[in-house]
C-alpha cells in the first residue's frame, strides 16, 4: 500500500531559502506549497529573541492560519566580534533601506580592522501542525567573514562568508556544495533521517481534535 503524499507549507518568503530547501527536499514523499499559493496572508512578526522562538512562531501561525503542516526557517549570521551580531537580527540588520549587498558591506564596515573574523551561520527548521505541536532541527556552520564580497551565487550574507575547506565564499560554490555543509542543510538533512517518523507523527497530530495541541516531541 503506498501512503498518500503529506502536503507541506513552506512558511518563508525568501526566495534564495524556499530554493535550498526545496532542492534538499527533492524525491521526499511530500508535496511542498509556498506562501504565494495562498493568496494574501499576513506576515508573522519575528519578534523572538533566539532562532528556536521566531522559526517556531513562523511555522505555527502559518499551520494554524492554513489548516497544513508548515515548515519554517530561522537563521542568521553570528560575528564573534560583534558580540554574535547580527544573530536574529539578521534580516533587518542596518535598517529597511539595506538590501543583501548593503548589509554585506555594513559587516565588512563593522569588522574593518578585527583580528577576530570568525563567524557562523545559524539556522532551526520548526515543523508545526495546526494544533501547534512541533518538531525542531537545528545547524550550525563556522566560517570567517572576508575582507571583501566575493561571488554571485547564493543569497544573503553568502558572498561575505568564507568557509576553509572548500577555499572559497558560499557565493562562489554551487548550492549542491553549500547543501552538504550548511546550517540549512545540516538541519534539513537531521529531518530527512527520521524522515519516515516525521510523517507518521504528522499524520498522527493531524487526526488530533484542534485543542489538544502543545505536545512537542524533539527531533531525536
Ligand atoms: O544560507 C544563508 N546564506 C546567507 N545568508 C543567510 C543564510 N541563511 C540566513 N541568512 C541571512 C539572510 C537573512 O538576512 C537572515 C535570515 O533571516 P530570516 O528572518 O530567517 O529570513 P528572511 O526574513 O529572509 O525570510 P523568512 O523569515 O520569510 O523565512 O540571515
Ligand atoms: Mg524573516
Amino acid at each position: 500500500m503506498t501512503t498518500p503524499k503529506t502536503t507541506l507549507v513552506l512558511a518563508t518568503r525568501n526566495k534564495g531559502k524556499t530554493r535550498e530547501i526545496m532542492e534538499i527536499l527533492k524525491g521526499y514523499p511530500v508535496i511542498i506549497k509556498n506562501l504565494d499559493d495562498f493568496g494574501p496572508i499576513p506576515e508573522v512578526e519575528e519578534d523572538g529573541e533566539t532562532f528556536d522562538d521566531n522559526a517556531y512562531k513562523k511555522a505555527s501561525i502559518t499551520a494554524r492560519m492554513l489548516g497544513f503542516p508548515a515548515l519554517a526557517d530561522d537563521s542568521g549570521l553570528v560575528v564573534n566580534a560583534l558580540n554574535g551580531a547580527p544573530g536574529v537580527y539578521s534580516a533587518r540588520y542596518g535598517g529597511e533601506d539595506l538590501d543583501d549587498a548593503g548589509r554585506c558591506d555594513l559587516i565588512l564596515k563593522e569588522l574593518e580592522g578585527k583580528e577576530d573574523r570568525s563567524a557562523a551561520f545559524e539556522c532551526v527548521i520548526s515543523l508545526a501542525v495546526p494544533t501547534g505541536a512541533a518538531l525542531t532541527y537545528e545547524g550550525r556552520v563556522e566560517g570567517v567573514i572576508t575582507e571583501t564580497k566575493a561571488g554571485d551565487n547564493g543569497f544573503g550574507y553568502d558572498p561575505v562568508f568564507y568557509y576553509e575547506p572548500f577555499g572559497k565564499t558560499f557565493a562562489q560554490s554551487t548550492s549542491e556544495e553549500k547543501n552538504q555543509v550548511s546550517h540549512r542543510g545540516k538541519a534539513l538533512s537531521e529531518m530527512a533521517a527520521e524522515f519516515d517518523k516525521v510523517l507518521i507523527w504528522i499524520g498522527q497530530q493531524l487526526r488530533n481534535t484542534p485543542g489538544q495541541g502543545g505536545q512537542c516531541l524533539s527531533g531525536e
